[in-house]
Order: structure tokens, then C-alpha cells, then sequence
């Protein structure tokens, strides 16, 4: 048996899985708060007392966890949560060897998990003319902006993570140039996180509540921040011109950071969105809006629409791609997979 993780900054997955048949379904896959936990061997901790012992006694071979933030030599501070997780703490809490451990970045697990996915857990955007040996990428809005690289290597596709989500932010018209200013004041930096993720969404929606549209109702003051996303989505719902102003500009940004991935690393395999959010506000995107924004980048306007953009719908493709990795570490002649960062 293998144990996978996908820890989130909203929430923690874990699962078994039986590497001999597959790593599609897990055999029991409980949810966490991440918040509500000091650290990952606490939430390890209860997940082994809530599971049926007959699953991991003496017969748990590896596992793997993707996790939001960056890797390095099996170690990850991690981004949206005040955690520090290390590999050999992982292994001492599951009796296993650090050896039969994985750390990896989230987005790398999600990529994992997408090279194995079936392909109708993938919604088309844009056609385009796949590359099956060309790079992919992987743009993933969830409580953070996580993004992945995959390329291929010999037929082999190889999960590069990236922090691409912290780099510098830029306006794609006029009308944002007052956005990255209103950004620069309130966080001395721009990045694509700051707009494209859930607590993004929320800066989004404060900015455009300073002038909202005929008829758009702002929100109730008190309202918890971390409540903002999900609220502007039900307003939009609802026809809330504030909120519907709000998810159309979040759709523009999350096309226009897909296209600058896209454009970054070449990526004729296609461009996938994943994370929690893009599924969620699904019913706001306009694909012809989202396809002119994306392929809005001067003389390469003609390439990006031969890029396959999909959207990946299974909401435990971080899982099953950790698991992946934990099953590719089991075989010993994938020791190179050991500790993804
Ligand atoms: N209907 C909705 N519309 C938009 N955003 C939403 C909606 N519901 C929840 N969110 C936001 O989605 C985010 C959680 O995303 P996700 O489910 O991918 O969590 P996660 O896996 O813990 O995140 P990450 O891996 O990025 O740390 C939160 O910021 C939340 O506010």
C-alpha cells in the first residue's frame, strides 16, 4: 500500500492507495482543515487512527506528498500555511525510511497527476493542434497561484515546479494600470498570486467596490475575508453587476498569466488549468473573451491559438498524481523521483 497528500493551504487530502492497480482510486481519502492543525504529522497522526488499521499495518511500502511552496532537498516552508515540513520527520511519524518518502511541490504532484489523467477529466477551452511530445503547462488558482512545468524527456514527461505565481504582475491594458498601483501601495510588490488565487479574487473585488458598476451591490462589511471569493461567486450567480464585473476581469487574468506560461515555456503540449477555483466559476468564463486574452501577445497572437488550453476537473488530481510519485518511488529504478523539488 502507498500513502499520498496533497496539502493545500485551505485543505488537506490524504489517501491510500494500492500501487498494483492503479493509482485512479484511492481505497479511503479523508479531508482536513489545514488551518486547524500545528503541522502535517498531527493531521498524519489522526488520519492513521481514523483509517482502518488493516490498510497501512506493516504493509505501507512509500509515500508522497505534494505540498504548496517550494522544495528544497526534502524540506518546504510552506507559503500560505505557518508550517515546516521535512521529509525525515514525515518518515519517523509513518515508520518508514526517509528513503521511501517524497516531498514535492504541489504543482508537481498536480502534474503527476495530470500525465495519468483519463481524458475526459479534461475540459477543452481551446482546441488548438497538440504537440503529444511538446512541453505542457500546469496554471493552478486555488489559496494560492501555483504553476508547473512538464516537460518531456525521451517520451517521458518530466514535472518541473516553478513560483512562477511570485513574479512580477504587469497590466494588459489602461484600464489596470491603476490595479498595479492600488497593488504597489497595498503590498510593495505585484504578482500574478496577488490577483489570480481566492485571497486574489478578494483584492479583486476590493478594487473594483471602490467604483462598482450601475446597480452593484457591495458586500456586507463584516463579511471574513477568507469568505470574499466564495461570496462574490454566489453574488455572481445571483447577477450582482459587481460581482459579475469581478469574476469576468478574474477570467481575463487568468487567461492572460496562462498565455504568459504558455508563451514562457513554449508550451505546444497545451496549457492546463487546475486548483480548486477555475471548475468552481466554470459557469462566468466566456471562451472567446478568455481565448482573445490569451493569445494577446503581439506577433506570437498566431502560435498561442494552436495551444491546446483544457481544464482539469477532478478534484483530486494532486492526490492521484502524489500517489503517482509514491508508486514511481517504490520501483527502484525511478530513485531520481525521490525528493521532486
Ligand atoms: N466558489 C468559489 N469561487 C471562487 N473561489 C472560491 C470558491 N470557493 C472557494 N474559493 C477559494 O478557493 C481557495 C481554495 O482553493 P483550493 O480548493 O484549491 O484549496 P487548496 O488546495 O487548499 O489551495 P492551494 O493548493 O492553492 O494552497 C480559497 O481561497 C477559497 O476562498
Amino acid at each position: 500500500m502507498i500513502l499520498a497528500g496533497d496539502i493545500g493551504g485551505t485543505k488537506t487530502l490524504l489517501g491510500f492507495f494500492d500501487p498494483d492497480s492503479g493509482v485512479h482510486s484511492p481505497q479511503s481519502l479523508h479531508s482536513y482543515p489545514s488551518r486547524d492543525y500545528p503541522s502535517l504529522e498531527s493531521i498524519l497522526t489522526r488520519f492513521m487512527g481514523e483509517v482502518d488499521p488493516r490498510l497501512s499495518e506493516g504493509s505501507l511500502e512509500s509515500a508522497a506528498f505534494g505540498v504548496a511552496g517550494p522544495v528544497i532537498s526534502g524540506r518546504c516552508q510552506t507559503t500560505n500555511l505557518p508550517w515546516i515540513i521535512e521529509t525525515s520527520s514525515l518518515a519517523k511519524t509513518l515508520g518508514l525510511s526517509p528513503k521511501s518518502v517524497a516531498l514535492a511541490n504541489d504543482l508537481v504532484s498536480i502534474a503527476w497527476g495530470i500525465t495519468i489523467a483519463p481524458p475526459e477529466s479534461l475540459e477543452t477551452i481551446n482546441a488548438g493542434v497538440g504537440n503529444p511530445q511538446g512541453t505542457r503547462v500546469v496554471v493552478a488558482p486555488g489559496t494560492g497561484l501555483g504553476e508547473a512545468i512538464i516537460g518531456m524527456h525521451n517520451g517521458t514527461p518530466l514535472p518541473i515546479p516553478t513560483e512562477g505565481g511570485h513574479v512580477d504582475w504587469a497590466p494588459t491594458s489602461p484600464e489596470e494600470i491603476p490595479l498595479l498601483l492600488w497593488l504597489w501601495d497595498k503590498f510593495g510588490h505585484a504578482s500574478p498570486e496577488r490577483l489570480i488565487s481566492g485571497p486574489g479574487l478578494a483584492h479583486l473585488y476590493h478594487f473594483h467596490a471602490q467604483s462598482p458598476p450601475p446597480g452593484g451591490t457591495l458586500l456586507p462589511p463584516d463579511l471574513p475575508e477568507e469568505k470574499v471569493p466564495e461570496t462574490v461567486s454566489l453574488e455572481a450567480e445571483r447577477g450582482n453587476p459587481l460581482a459579475l464585473a469581478v469574476m469576468k476581469h478574474f477570467w481575463r487574468l487568468i487567461a492572460a498569466e496562462a498565455g504568459n506560461m504558455a508563451l514562457k515555456s513554449l508550451a505546444t503540449g497545451g496549457v492546463i488549468l487546475a486548483g480548486g477555483i477555475p471548475e468552481k466559476i466554470l459557469p462566468f468564463l466566456d471562451r472567446t473573451v478568455f481565448m482573445d486574452t490569451f493569445t494577446a501577445k503581439g506577433r506570437y497572437r498566431q502560435l498561442l491559438t494552436t495551444i491546446p488550453v483544457t481544464l482539469s476537473s477532478d478534484p483530486d488530481v494532486g492526490i492521484k498524481g502524489a500517489a503517482e510519485i509514491a508508486r514511481r518511488l517504490v520501483r527502484s529504478d525511478h530513485s531520481s523521483e525521490r525528493s521532486p523539488s
